[in-house]
């Protein structure tokens, strides 16, 4: 539905996306990992058509790219991307927004009531927005985006500014959206990205250096906290195994996959001394996250 075809692209010399390439379906919710001035907005305005990239093309449907008005029409009419809080109309009401999202996109507005409902904006959508509350913006935005219901859709930062309840309801809503969708999700809220994403992508100098998929086939690992010191003790001790990961300097994870079941028993049982506290599982997001960009010394 989506593809990223060896796209480059830099900025004073500096490469922000280099030779990137990406494939994208629909029924897919990807999530977005990466320090701030990485790399994720300028993907997203790649994909956008909002910036050119220096080489490389998005292809859309395996035959549209950005190669003329016709097909840039044609895309811009399935991708739509969370518009930016700063971009909201002050003296508008928040339903005169959604129902510009909704002519634009669906010619019609039929569709924005259960939206309202869903989100529970129904006491203040009618108020101009310049009475809104930071998260009554960012529900706004997101309402926007559902007004839209494009096939595509590249949602930046859109849990921003939202408390716990309301970063739950947005999760629900995005995985009741997925299914006749692809949906890019940037966003710095890590295990959140848990919850709802069918693979995560870490961009780290310009290319993906990971990308997480939530199926069954992940490594299952013997994760436990240790200091430096104790993991240069265990590292010249024992013969740790291939793979092994000392994550930002205190968490250590021993892959299990392929282990005979004693075997993983006597890894358990060695570690034991170091920290009672084990778990064995998959690495999550947060857990990738500082796998690839904590500074360690
Ligand atoms: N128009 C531009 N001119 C020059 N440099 C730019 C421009 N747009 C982006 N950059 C640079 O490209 C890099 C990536 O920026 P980008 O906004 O894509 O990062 P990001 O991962 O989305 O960050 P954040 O998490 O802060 O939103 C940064 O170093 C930024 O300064």
């Amino acid at each position: 539905m989506l593809k990223l075809s060896n796209v480059t692209i830099a900025y004073n010399d500096k490469i922000v996306l280099d030779s990137l390439d990406l494939t994208a379906n629909k029924g897919e919710i990807i999530g977005v990992a990466a320090p701030n001035g990485t790399g994720k907005t300028t993907m997203f305005n790649v994909m956008a058509n909002f910036v050119k990239p220096d080489s490389g093309h998005v292809f859309f449907d395996g035959k549209y790219t950005y190669r003329n008005e016709k097909e840039e029409l044609h895309i811009h009419r399935m991708l739509a991307t969370f518009p930016e809080q700063k971009d909201l109309f002050e003296e508008l009401s928040g339903v005169a927004h959604m129902k510009l999202y909704a002519n634009m996109w669906k010619g019609s507005t039929k569709h924005i009531r259960p939206i309202i409902d869903r989100l529970h904006m129904g006491h203040y959508v009618k108020r101009k927005v310049r009475t809104y509350s930071l998260g009554m913006r960012q529900r706004l935005c997101f309402a926007m985006m559902m007004a839209a219901d494009t096939p595509i859709m590249l949602m930046d930062e859109v849990m921003n500014g939202l408390d716990v309840e309301n970063v739950a309801l947005i999760s629900e809503c995005l995985m009741e959206m997925k299914q006749d969708k692809l949906i890019f999700v940037a966003s710095h809220l890590l295990s959140n990205l848990d919850l709802y994403a069918d693979r995560v992508l870490f961009l780290k100098d310009g290319k993906f250096v990971h990308e997480r998929k939530f199926t069954g086939e992940n490594e299952t690992f013997l994760k436990l906290e240790v200091s430096p010191e104790q993991y240069e003790s265990i590292s010249s001790e024992l013969s740790l195994p291939d793979g092994h990961m000392f994550i930002a300097n205190y968490l250590l994870c021993i892959p299990l996959l392929g282990m005979s079941e004693s075997e993983q028993t006597k890894w358990m049982a060695q570690m034991l001394k170091y920290n009672k506290e084990m778990t064995v599982g998959p690495l999550g997001t947060v857990e990738y996250y500082e796998k690839y960009y904590a500074k360690t010394v």
